[in-house]
C-alpha cells in the first residue's frame, strides 16, 4: 500500500516560512562537490548529469545563459502576459487590462497602488499584489484547462514562442532519444520565497513516456523528486538560475515538488537599472516547464 507520509515527510522537512533557510545537509547541490549525494553523480558531459536514484533524470548545469534568462522573462512580462489568449490563474478572478496597459505595464511604469477590479465575488486588488504575490502561472501554446485537466482543443491555441522552443527541443535531442519531440505547451509557475509545489504527477499529455523539460531562473530552490508512488523517500536537488532539468524515462512519471524557494539567492545578471524589476525579480523563481501534449 502507498505510504504518502514518506514523500510527504520530506516536503515537511523542507518547507519553513519566507526567509528562512531549512536543513541542507542532505541536499544535493550540483555547483557544489562538496555536498551530499555529489559522488553518486555521473557525469555524462560537462555540465551534464545523471544521478543512479533517479533513473531517466538529466540535471543541465547552467545551460541557459544569462542572456537568453534576461530574455525569456521579458518576454513573458512585456510579451505573453499581454496577450489575453495566454491564460494567467487570474484571468477567472480580475478584469486584467492587456496589452499595452497590463498589470505588468503599470507596475513597470510605478502604477503599481492602482486597483484592478475584480469580478464578483473577488474582491479589487492593486497591481502590486497581482504581480508581485498573486500571479502564479501563465500558459504558452496549448492553453491547459486546471479545472477539467484536459488540453482543449489545439486549433484555438496561441503558437508556442520560437525562441524558447528551439532552445529546449535541440537539448531533448542532444540528450534523449526522442528526435522529434516538439514544445507544445508550458506552465510558466512564479514563486516568491513563501510558494511550494506539493508532489504531483504531470499526467494530462497524451504520451507520458515523453520527456518533460523545466528551467530555472531566478532564486534558486529545493526540487523533490522520488519514484512512481509517494511511498518511495525523493532525493532534494538544488537548483539555480539557468538549470534544467529533464524527465525521461521513468523519472517522467515520478512524484516530485518544490518545497522551498532559497530567498536571497537572485544572480546579479538578472538585475537590471529599473528598481521595479529588480524588485519582483529579487524575490521570485521562474519555472517553465514545457511539454510535448500529442502523440507524435
Ligand atoms: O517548479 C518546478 O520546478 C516544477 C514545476 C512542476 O512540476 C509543474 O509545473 O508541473
Ligand atoms: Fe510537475
Amino acid at each position: 500500500m502507498e505510504n504518502v507520509n514518506i514523500f510527504r515527510a520530506q516536503e515537511k522537512r523542507y518547507k519553513c516560512p519566507g526567509d528562512l533557510v531549512p536543513d541542507l545537509s542532505e541536499v544535493l547541490d550540483t555547483r557544489d562537490p562538496n555536498s551530499y549525494g555529489y559522488d553518486c553523480l555521473q557525469t555524462i558531459r560537462p555540465d551534464v548529469f545523471i544521478y543512479s536514484k533517479v533513473p531517466g533524470l538529466i540535471i543541465l548545469r547552467n545551460c541557459v545563459s544569462p542572456h537568453l534568462q534576461k530574455y525569456l522573462l521579458e518576454e513573458i512580462m512585456f510579451g505573453q502576459l499581454q496577450d489575453a489568449k495566454n491564460k494567467t490563474n487570474l484571468s477567472p478572478f480580475y478584469k486584467l487590462p492587456l496589452e499595452t496597459d497590463s498589470i505588468w505595464r503599470r507596475y513597470y511604469d510605478g502604477k503599481e497602488s492602482d486597483l484592478v477590479e475584480g469580478i464578483p465575488p473577488t474582491k479589487p486588488a492593486t497591481v502590486d499584489r497581482l504581480i508581485q504575490k498573486k500571479l502564479r502561472w501563465i500558459t504558452l501554446g496549448e492553453q491547459y484547462d486546471w479545472t477539467e485537466k484536459v488540453y482543449p482543443d489545439p486549433s484555438l491555441s496561441p503558437p508556442f514562442p520560437r525562441t524558447l522552443a528551439n532552445f529546449v527541443e535541440d537539448l531533448v535531442q542532444s540528450y534523449t532519444d526522442y528526435r522529434k519531440w516538439k514544445a507544445e505547451a508550458a506552465i510558466v509557475n512564479f514563486y516568491s520565497p513563501s510558494d511550494t509545489l506539493s508532489a504531483h504527477v504531470d499526467k494530462s499529455e497524451e504520451d507520458l513516456t515523453l520527456p518533460l523539460i523545466s528551467l530555472s531562473i531566478g532564486l534558486d530552490c529545493i526540487y523533490l523528486i522520488g519514484g512512481s508512488s509517494r511511498s518511495e523517500v525523493p532525493m532534494a536537488l538544488r537548483l539555480h538560475s539557468g538549470d534544467v532539468v529533464i524527465m525521461a524515462g521513468p523519472s517522467r512519471q515520478a512524484f516530485h515538488a518544490v518545497p522551498k524557494i532559497l530567498a536571497s539567492t537572485t544572480p546579479s545578471h538578472l538585475l537590471t537599472e529599473s528598481d521595479q524589476w529588480n524588485r519582483w525579480i529579487r524575490t521570485k523563481r521562474i519555472n517553465f516547464n514545457i511539454r510535448q501534449v500529442r502523440n507524435s
